[in-house]
């Protein structure tokens, strides 16, 4: 195969997308070259490349490259990152929070690296529970903490807009690894994760 740069890869990617997407557009009914219409298979081929392109990233090269040795060795918590993602099942979004910590074993990481992880494994074809381990086992094999937790609340638009249709659901995730699994550092930072420090 004759070599192609990455950006000649990419539009070559997008048009294919493009061109499936005019096709759905014709078959629900609608007239691909009206006005409006003109440019939306382009608009959605990139958002869709945009929502998926956490399959091109490597989380764990983005962790490594911010760690630091630290002696300091309580929790770290960073919560209410805000996230995107796409269930596999029906290619809708699910969007909420996601709450991380971890207990530094020698070394930290730097802090905007671990949202920065959320959007990798969120910008793909997802379920809840398989992102919320991707996210735990990624910063358990960097930065081999003494314990890290991942807990994910999400509201899912396949729920919502369609099928069972409930508006109000939430999904909620979890998993701990290390000393997480002890009831009593769990209990600490689920309340942590659960107060409000600006009331
Ligand atoms: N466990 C899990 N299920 C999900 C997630 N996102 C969507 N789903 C579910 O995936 C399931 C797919 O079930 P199917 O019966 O094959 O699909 P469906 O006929 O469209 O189901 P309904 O949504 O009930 O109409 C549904 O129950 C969805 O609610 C997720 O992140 N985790
Ligand atoms: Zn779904």
């Amino acid at each position: 195969m004759p070599y192609r740069s990455l950006e000649e890869y990419n539009i070559e990617i997008t048009n294919e997308v493009k061109d499936r997407y005019s096709h759905i557009i014709s078959e629900i009914g609608e007239d691909v070259n009206r006005e409006g219409l003109v440019k939306t298979p382009e608009r959605a081929a990139k958002a869709m490349l945009f929502l998926t392109q956490g399959y091109k990233q490597d989380a764990a090269s983005v962790l490594r490259s911010a760690l630091f040795e630290e002696s300091y060795n309580e929790m770290v918590i960073v919560k209410d990152i805000e996230l995107y993602s796409l269930c596999e099942h029906h290619m809708l979004p699910f969007f909420g929070k996601a709450h991380i910590a971890y207990i530094p074993n020698g070394q930290i990481v730097g802090l905007s690296k671990l949202p920065r992880v959320v959007d990798i494994f969120a910008r793909r074809l997802q379920v809840q529970e398989r992102l919320t381990e991707q996210i735990l086992d990624c910063i358990n094999d960097v930065l081999k903490p003494s314990g890290v937790a991942v807990v994910i609340e999400a509201a899912h638009m396949c729920m919502m807009m369609r099928g069972v249709q409930k508006q109000n659901s939430v999904t909620t995730t979890s998993g701990f690894r290390g000393s997480f699994q002890q009831q009593e550092t769990r209990n600490e930072f689920l309340k942590l994760i659960s107060s409000d420090l600006s009331s």
